[in-house]
């Protein structure tokens, strides 16, 4: 009998770090520089078809770990790999291979019509036309986006325009989606449906997900798998049975994380 295959890693951090030098006044002619340590020493793999959860308080370092993980940033110690490629130095290439959703603001182009903005991210990512046709009539359908694609961006609704940008970070089809605070501000029918999108997409197209998100909603209904990080560090990696177990007693996920967060100290 044939051994069953380990899906590959398609995300692996190793010994990660990234600091930021900031300096401040402290008097007439005096400046203080200070070294902030954004994230420190994290390390941990995905692999293909895993939905992940990246949770942690303000401050923690979700946001440097994500534009670590798409090549805005640098490390300033240890490796990455995304899709085999290190993400700063081929940031180019990956980005063929990747889609990315900052929920806080818009990858679109804000006076073209949504349609437009897809045909210049057609042109940027040299998607097939065939293939981009299908993708498109595909997801216009699954989003519901038929009746506002000749809509500017800037008059679409927050709700609709959140379906704009997952169908622009999906149009060329890529291995590993990265969605930061997806469902922010979205409406409780938007974000059912939104939610239902993605589990759907994980489940039938093997798409790897990892999402960062303070909305415990979308942690419980979309992640097998939650990592936790605080002050920088990894401080928690598992299932969301594990991360219920460290708080026997609490029945919501509410109630076991904000213990996870405040267990050793409240807003240092
Ligand atoms: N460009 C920067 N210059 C200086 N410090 C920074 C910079 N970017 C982030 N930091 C600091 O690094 C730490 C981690 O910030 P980061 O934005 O990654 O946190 P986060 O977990 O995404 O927080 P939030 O949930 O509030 O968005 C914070 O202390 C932050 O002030």
């Amino acid at each position: 009998m044939e051994a069953p295959r380990t899906p590959e890693t398609v995300i692996e951090l190793a010994q990660v770090g990234r600091t930021f030098t900031v300096s401040r006044r402290t008097g007439v002619l005096r400046r203080e520089r200070r070294v902030v340590h954004a994230v420190r020493d994290l390390s941990f793999t995905v692999r293909a078809g895993e939905f992940v959860g990246y949770l942690g308080p303000n401050g923690a370092g979700k946001s440097t770990t994500i534009k670590m993980l798409t090549g805005i940033l640098a490390p300033t110690a240890g490796r990455i790999s995304v899709a085999g490629l290190d993400p700063a130095r081929r940031r180019t290439a990956l980005a063929r291979r990747i889609g990315v959703v900052f929920g806080q603001r818009t990858t679109l182009w804000w006076d073209l019509p949504l349609r437009d903005s897809f045909e210049l991210i057609r042109h940027l990512y040299k998607v097939d036309r065939v293939r981009y046709r299908e993708r498109l009539d595909r997801l216009t359908e699954l989003l519901g986006l038929g009746e506002f694609l000749a809509t500017p961006v800037r008059q679409l609704s927050l709700g609709q325009r959140m379906r704009g940008d997952i169908t622009a970070a999906l149009l060329h089809d890529p291995a590993v989606l990265v969605l930061d605070e997806p469902t922010i501000g979205l409406d409780v029918v938007s974000k059912a449906a939104m939610r239902e999108f993605l589990r759907d997409l994980n489940a039938q197209q093997g798409t790897t997900v990892l999402l960062t998100t303070h909305d415990l909603g979308d942690i419980e209904r979309l992640c097998r798998r939650v990592m936790l990080i605080d002050h920088g560090r990894l401080a928690f990696d598992g299932t969301l049975d594990d991360l219920r177990a460290t708080a026997p007693g609490e029945t919501s996920l509410e109630a076991v994380v904000t213990r996870l967060y405040t267990r050793d100290r409240l807003f240092q």
